[in-house]
């Protein structure tokens, strides 16, 4: 497996910028739909344009994370989780480069206030704003590519099962810049345990994804408002690896600090990921005991989980 970032070559990009692509049975959703299984079938993941998040949203959702990682570091520390990589999350020791601060439950009422509240004494209703209108305009998009994704293997009926049982995680990252020439590792090679996550990376690039044949390609944004969105593990196991999660990593090139969004969906407490009688057959045979996402999540970070080839298949695996 090569570990050298190969040229930059281009993932599908495909259009979710017209209202009608995300209005199940238009006929931009019979159009994209097809494209969203393939290009998830190859790379586990694609470009999208999505205009539903105009540049001036970006623009402030990038002025308030510069603004909430210039806070001291005891206040950013205030941002607890039990769950790890939901809370903050700063410099530490195999990643020094690397900050971030997770929103949990981002897109529920008054989450994104209290945050801020404790952030700032006397509140950042501007952070707020910008912060909980980004998350619920993005996770349309989540839900759209989900629905898709669902409708081509025929699984309509646990569609709405699924989307009301979906929680969304937004977890800002900053990457410090390089005070050396050269590269360096900004965030490790991994894939997300989640059910998928949408990314947006700023000015400054970095994002990297892993081919099927081992190689690593430079994710370089066609507009501004470009997202990847991408499988991860847990939506992979439901569908019996019949589309699997994508392993990507960050490097760091330059002096500039990078920021980037992630919004993680996945299964709120309680929700048995369970593979659906149609995804097996003789061809497709069970690959994964029913789970809660967060027994695996728990799993992922022991020692055990974090030895495993496969932390999925040590858990879960038939
Ligand atoms: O910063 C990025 O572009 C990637 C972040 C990421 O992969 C993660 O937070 O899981
Ligand atoms: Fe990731």
């Amino acid at each position: 497996m090569s570990s050298q970032s190969g040229p930059s070559s281009k993932l599908p990009l495909l259009d979710f910028s017209t209202p009608e692509s995300t209005k199940t049975g238009s006929s931009e959703w019979e159009s994209l739909k097809p494209q969203v299984r393939k290009a998830l079938e190859e790379y586990g993941c694609f470009e999208a344009c999505f205009d539903n998040i105009p540049s001036d949203l970006l623009g402030a959702v990038y002025r308030s994370t510069e603004e909430i990682f210039e806070l001291p570091l005891a206040s950013k520390q205030q941002n607890v989780s039990e769950k790890p990589y939901h809370g903050y999350v700063g410099h530490i020791a195999q990643v020094p480069l690397y900050e971030s601060l997770g929103i949990d439950g981002v897109t529920v009422g008054e989450r994104v206030e209290a945050l801020a509240n404790t952030m700032w004494p006397q509140g950042n209703p501007t952070f707020s704003k910008t912060i909980e209108s980004y998350a619920e305009k993005l996770s349309e998009l989540d839900k759209t590519v989900r629905k898709m994704i669902a409708e081509s293997f025929g699984l309509e009926k646990y569609i709405d099962d699924h989307i009301n049982s979906t929680s969304y995680l937004l977890r800002l990252s900053k990457y410090n810049g390089l005070n050396t020439p050269g590269s360096e590792l900004g965030l490790a090679p991994h894939t997300d345990k989640n059910w998928m996550t949408i990314l947006h990376q700023d000015q400054v690039e970095g994002l990297e994804l892993q081919t099927k044949d081992g190689s690593w390609i430079k994710f370089q944004s066609s507009t501004p408002n470009s997202f990847i969105v991408m499988i991860s593990e847990s939506l992979g196991a439901w569908l019996n690896g019949r589309l699997g999660a994508t392993c990507h990593r960050v490097m760091m090139y330059g002096n500039e600090a990078r920021y980037s969004l992630g919004l993680f969906s996945f299964p709120k407490h309680g929700f048995v990921i369970e593979v659906p009688d149609q995804m097996v057959d003789e061809e497709h045979p069970l690959q994964f005991k029913p789970f809660y996402y967060e027994e695996f999540l728990s799993f992922f970070y022991t020692k055990t989980g974090q030895a495993a080839p496969c932390a999925l298949r040590a858990f879960c695996g038939v």
